[in-house]
């Protein structure tokens, strides 16, 4: 399998798990609490490791929230094993920033 198989919906099921992401086999998301300038500094680390992995999330930054959203775009918009990776990243880099996920 490679990282841009389409998932199953029982594995993106499995794989959301204790992430903190929600979604379907079509989007995953996660939502933060977090002011604007502390959004922008994780959002420039993010950016570093969506260019790294060759992934790029849907990012809305807003005054006090800051919502990411991944799909495989070149898999047909379908959840990827590459979604959970990027995903996982940024849970570890919003976290070294304290930023409170809401979603
Ligand atoms: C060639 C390059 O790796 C691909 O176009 C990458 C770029 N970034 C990407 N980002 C996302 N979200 N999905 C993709 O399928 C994707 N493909």
């Amino acid at each position: 399998m490679s990282l841009r198989t389409p998932l199953t919906s029982e594995s993106v099921t499995e794989r959301l798990g204790d992430t903190g992401w929600s979604g379907d086999t079509a989007e995953i998301s996660r939502t933060y609490a977090v002011e604007y300038d502390t959004a922008i500094r994780i959002v420039a680390e993010v950016g570093v490791a969506a260019i790294e992995l060759e992934h790029r999330p849907d990012i809305d930054i807003r005054w006090d929230r800051l919502r990411f959203a991944m799909t495989t775009h070149t898999a047909g918009d379908v959840v990827t094993e590459l979604d959970f990776a990027l995903a996982e990243r940024i849970n570890e880099i919003a976290r070294r920033h304290g930023a409170q996920a809401v979603s």
